[in-house]
C-alpha cells in the first residue's frame, strides 16, 4: 500500500512537473507557438478551463508534441519470453526469460516516423499532419509514440494528467506572456541531465508579465 501511494505522488507529480517546465521552454523559444495557443485559449470560455478542453485542438496538439519529445519516464521495462529465437528488427532474441527495455523517448524521435523529429512542430498533430489522429496512448496496430507506456503496467493516471498539464497550460497562457530572460540570464538550455526522470537539465527561467485584458 505504502509503495502504491508512494508511486502514485512521486510518479504523478514529477511527470506533470515536468512536462509543463519542458513545454513552457519550447514556448518560450517558439513565441510564435505561444501566440498561436494564446489566441485558441482567448477564444474560448476559459473561467472554468476544464470544460473548454475539447474546444482546444492546438492546445492537445502542443501537448502531444511536448510528451513525443520530452516523455517524462525515458523507457518502460518488461519481463518477457521467447519460445523460440527470434528476430526482432536487427537483432537476434534468444529463447528464454529476458528483460526489455523499450526507450520511449527514442520511439518519439525516430527519423524512420517522424519528419524532423528533434523539432517541435505541433501542427503535425493537426488535421493533415503526419500524426493526425496519433494521442497519448499506443494506438492497437501501431506505435508511434507512447509516452504512458503500453500493455499491462500501462500508465493509469493518463487521463488525469492530459487534464491536469492542460488546464495548467492553458491558465498560464492566458495570464502571463512568457519571454525569454533578459541578457545575461544564459538563454534557456534545451538540454535533460542523463537521469531517469527527463526533467531540464538547468531548470527554466523566463520573463514573465501578467497580461492586462480588457473584459
Ligand atoms: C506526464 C505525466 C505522466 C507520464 C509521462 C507517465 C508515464 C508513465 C509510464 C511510462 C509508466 C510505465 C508504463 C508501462 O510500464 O507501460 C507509468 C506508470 C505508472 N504511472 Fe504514470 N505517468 C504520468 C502521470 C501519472 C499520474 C498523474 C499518475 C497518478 C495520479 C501516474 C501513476 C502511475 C502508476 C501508479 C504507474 C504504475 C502502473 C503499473 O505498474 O501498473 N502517472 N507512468
Amino acid at each position: 500500500m505504502v509503495s502504491l501511494v508512494s508511486e502514485f505522488l512521486g510518479g504523478g507529480a514529477d511527470t506533470i512537473v515536468a512536462i509543463i517546465e519542458w513545454t513552457l521552454a519550447h514556448l518560450v523559444i517558439q513565441p510564435e507557438v505561444q501566440g498561436k495557443l494564446r489566441r485558441e485559449v482567448d477564444a474560448v470560455d476559459t473561467v472554468s478551463v476544464d470544460k473548454s478542453l475539447r474546444k482546444m485542438p492546438y492546445l492537445h496538439a502542443v501537448v502531444l508534441e511536448s510528451l513525443r519529445m520530452h516523455p517524462s519516464v525515458p523507457f518502460v521495462p518488461r519481463r518477457v519470453r521467447a519460445e523460440d529465437a527470434t528476430l526482432l528488427g536487427e537483432t537476434t532474441v534468444p529463447t528464454g526469460d529476458f528483460n526489455v527495455r523499450f526507450f520511449v523517448g527514442d520511439i518519439g524521435r525516430d527519423r524512420k516516423t517522424w519528419t524532423d523529429p528533434d523539432e517541435f512542430q505541433p501542427e503535425r498533430f493537426l488535421a493533415g499532419g503526419e500524426a493526425e489522429g496519433v494521442g497519448p496512448s499506443a494506438g492497437p496496430k501501431e506505435m508511434k509514440m507512447m509516452p504512458f507506456g503500453a500493455g499491462h503496467g500501462f500508465c493509469p493516471g493518463m487521463g488525469l494528467a492530459m487534464v491536469n498539464i492542460k488546464c495548467f497550460l492553458a491558465t498560464l497562457v492566458r495570464e502571463f506572456e512568457w519571454a525569454p530572460p533578459a541578457e545575461g540570464g544564459g538563454g534557456v538550455d534545451m538540454n535533460d541531465p542523463n537521469v531517469f526522470f527527463k526533467v531540464m537539465k538547468k531548470p527554466l527561467s523566463t520573463r514573465v508579465t501578467r497580461r492586462t485584458r480588457s473584459v
